[in-house]
C-alpha cells in the first residue's frame, strides 16, 4: 500500500499566543493529500489542538517523559499530551539528545510511553558532522534505530525521522543520493527487525533545512515519506508550499 506522505512541523522553542494566526492559515491552506502534523511548544499544545480539532491537521508535542505521572518538575507525560488533544510526540530529537543527554534507552522508553498513551511516536535519529566525516553515518543511524525504536513498532504507532545534525538549521542538506542511501538503509534495517510488511508501512521522514525550494526534490527521493521541518514550519507562507510538495 502506498505510504501517505507527512509534512510535520517542529516549532521547537518558538511561538506565542499570537502564532495562532499562522496555525489558522496552515489549517485553511492544507488541502492536499499529505498528513500534516504541527508540534508547537507545550504552552500552545491544548489551544492548537482545540483549534485543529475536526480539521485534517494533527497536533503533536516535542517530547514526553517516560512516566505517566509523578515528581518530575517541568516535564509532561504522553498521557498529558493526549489529554491536551495531541496525537503525536517527537522523541529523541538531536537537540534533546544533546541538551538533555538523552540516550537511546531513554528515547526508547519515551516512544513506549507514547504508545502507552495512544500517541504516534516520531522517533529521530541522525549523525553529527564528525560522524559523517568519519564515514560512520550508517553505523550511527543503525545503532540509534536499534536502540531507540522499541519492539512492536508499526506503521500506526511509529514514524521515524532521519535528521543529520549538521543539516539542522544550517541551510545545508545532504545530496539527494546521500539521503537515499540513509533512507534505503533504514528501510532495510527495519525490515530485518520487524519484517518487510511492517517495515514497508513505517513512514521515514527527512529533516534538516527543508525549505519550500528543496522540499519537492527531497520528498521524491527513494524511501522519503515526507519531512520533519523546523524553521520553515513556523510561517504558513513557508510551510504551505512544503505541505503541497508532500501532497
Ligand atoms: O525537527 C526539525 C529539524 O530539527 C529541522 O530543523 P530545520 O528545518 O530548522 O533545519
Amino acid at each position: 500500500m502506498p505510504r501517505v506522505k507527512i509534512a510535520a512541523g517542529n516549532w521547537k522553542m518558538n511561538g506565542l499566543g499570537a502564532s495562532t494566526a499562522e496555525l489558522d492559515a496552515m489549517i485553511a491552506g492544507a488541502t492536499g493529500s499529505a498528513e500534516v502534523v504541527i508540534c508547537p511548544p507545550a504552552t500552545l499544545l491544548a489551544s492548537f489542538a482545540a483549534r485543529a480539532a475536526e480539521t485534517g491537521v494533527k497536533i503533536g508535542a516535542q517530547d514526553c517523559h517516560p512516566a505517566a505521572s509523578g515528581a518530575h518538575t517541568g516535564d509532561i507525560s504522553a498521557e498529558m499530551i493526549g489529554d491536551a488533544g495531541g496525537s503525536h510526540v517527537i522523541v529523541g530529537h538531536s537537540e534533546r539528545r544533546a541538551d538533555h543527554a538523552e540516550d537511546d534507552a531513554t528515547v526508547r522508553a519515551k516512544a513506549e510511553a507514547a504508545w502507552r498513551a495512544g500517541l504516534v511516536a516520531i522517533i529521530c535519529v541522525g549523525e553529527t558532522e564528525s560522524q559523517r566525516d568519519a564515514g560512520d553515518t550508517l553505523g550511527i543511524v543503525g545503532r540509534q534505530l536499534r536502540g531507540s525504536v522499541p519492539a512492536g513498532a508499526t506503521a500506526a504507532n511509529t514514524v521515524i525521522a532521519y535528521e543529520p545534525v549538521w543539516a539542522i538549521g544550517t541551510g545545508r542538506t545532504p545530496t539527494l543520493a546521500e539521503i537515499a542511501e540513509v533512507h534505503d538503509f533504514m528501510r532495510a534495517d527495519l525490515a530485518n527487525r520487524f519484517g518487510t510488511e511492517a517495515a514497508d508501512g513505517i513512514r521515514l521522514l527527512y529533516g534538516g533545512s527543508v525549505k519550500p525550494g528543496n522540499a519537492a526534490e527531497i520528498f521524491a527521493v527513494s524511501n522519503v515519506d515526507g519531512g520533519l521541518v523546523g524553521g520553515a514550519s513556523l510561517k504558513a507562507s513557508d510551510f504551505l508550499p512544503i505541505i503541497a510538495a508532500a501532497s
